[in-house]
């Protein structure tokens, strides 16, 4: 006996919601014809067919980020409330549930990492585009050198009376959608150059080359991070635009709302 049995059974004791991060068919099954509390999957995709379900946008590979989604989203979606005890299940390693984490929902900090997907005025899919070709970004780098970037995405018209164009823009008279695999090949090709892209609420490229020049007051991201991150930190105080930015000095993507860091994360890790 390891001695741990009790810990498990406090674990799992007096729970009010399960969280299923995931979950197999097979194991969302079994969970959900026994469970007397309310199931809650939480995946990229609803394919086990759950009733209770938070869409996430990508698989955070931090565990804090994905647990933190899904209990500002199950908030949001009114499946709990900030006194419910959940226990978050999912699967690190091989196949099937092999961890388990309680928490109560309103233990977590919350930071808004939902809202910035799911209630920012571009479409949550227009941000996870954007985030992925971030990512890719900063896992290749262009041709082998770290990159940096700033996408600004949402309430472009705003954004762009913020802001001045530092060179000619190649995609003034162009309809093209991030998404579009041409289009992240050009996004990858003039990220190279200064400034920032803005992106409109449904995703199309409304300019390269802009330089943000929104008021900064009132803005508080943390010490240590230059001018880009502050552009990207005050334009979405400034406006209702969302700000997702690579840096070229530590490699990581962050991302900004209301003037604020979101979350960061390490493109290395997806
Ligand atoms: N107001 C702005 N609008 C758009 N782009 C900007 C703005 N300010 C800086 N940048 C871009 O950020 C680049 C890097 O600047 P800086 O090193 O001060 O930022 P940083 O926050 O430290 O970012 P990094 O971590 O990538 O170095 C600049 O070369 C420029 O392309
Ligand atoms: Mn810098």
């Amino acid at each position: 006996m390891s001695g741990l049995g009790g810990v498990v059974t406090d674990l799992v004791a007096d729970i009010d919601a399960v969280f299923l991060f995931s979950p197999s068919t097979a194991s969302y099954e079994a969970i959900v014809d026994e469970s007397d509390v309310p199931v809650v999957v939480v995946a990229v995709e609803n394919t086990v067919g759950a009733e209770l379900f938070i869409e996430l946008p990508i698989e955070f590979r931090e565990i804090k980020e994905r647990i933190r989604f899904g209990m500002e989203g199950g908030i949001d979606q009114e499946y709990i409330d900030t006194g419910t005890i959940i226990l978050c299940a999912m699967n690190l390693f091989d196949d099937g549930i092999d961890s388990v984490i309680r928490v109560r929902a309103g233990e977590f900090t919350h930071t808004g990492i939902y809202d910035l997907f799911v209630n920012s005025r571009a479409e949550p899919s227009v941000i996870r585009n954007v985030l992925e070709v971030v990512i890719g970004l900063g896992k290749k780098g262009q041709k082998g050198k770290p990159v940096g970037a700033l996408f600004v995405v949402g309430d472009a018209g705003k954004v762009m009376n913020k802001s001045r164009s530092l060179s000619y823009n190649p995609f003034e008279k162009s309809h093209v959608h991030v998404g579009d695999p041409i289009v992240d090949v050009m996004l990858k090709e003039f990220s190279r150059l200064d400034g920032a892209f803005v992106i409109s609420d449904s995703g199309k490229i409304v300019s390269a080359y802009r330089y943000l020049e929104p008021a900064a007051e009132g803005v508080d991201i943390p010490k240590g991070l230059g001018t880009r991150h502050m552009a990207a930190g005050a334009i979405t105080r400034d406006t209702n635009a969302i700000a997702i930015v690579l840096s070229e000095s530590d490699g990581l993507v962050r991302a900004f709302s209301g003037g604020e860091l979101i979350f960061e994360l390490d493109p290395e890790a997806y």
